[in-house]
């Protein structure tokens, strides 16, 4: 069974399922540059963790958490706290 553009898009008329998919095409692209960047953040951030672990310092380090948990509040509001904090858990693990 063929699925068509307008079934996989929702739209009711075909300049909307275009308008769409072209859209979802940016979104993918934009998608693949964003976990990109959180793959080189991770790196980064697994490069501080080290040096200050090698030093005799700790894994984490809260007060610098919050100013970037205040950072991305400031910028996307209360799911920006939420975002940060899934950034944060990538870059350093649960605790
Ligand atoms: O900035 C640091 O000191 C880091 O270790 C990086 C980072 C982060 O990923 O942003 C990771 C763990 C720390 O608890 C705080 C921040």
């Amino acid at each position: 069974m063929t699925t068509t553009t307008a079934e996989k898009t929702g739209a009711h008329t075909a300049e909307a399922a275009d308008l769409i998919t072209g859209a979802r095409e940016r979104i993918d692209a934009l998608d693949d540059r964003i976990i990109g960047l959180i793959q080189e953040r991770m790196a980064v951030s697994a490069v501080i963790q080290e040096a200050r672990i090698t030093s005799g310092g700790r894994r984490v380090n809260l007060s610098r958490e919050m100013e970037i948990l205040g950072h991305y509040r400031d910028a996307l509001g209360k799911p920006g706290t939420a975002l940060a904090m899934t950034l944060l858990e990538l870059c350093r693990g649960r605790i």
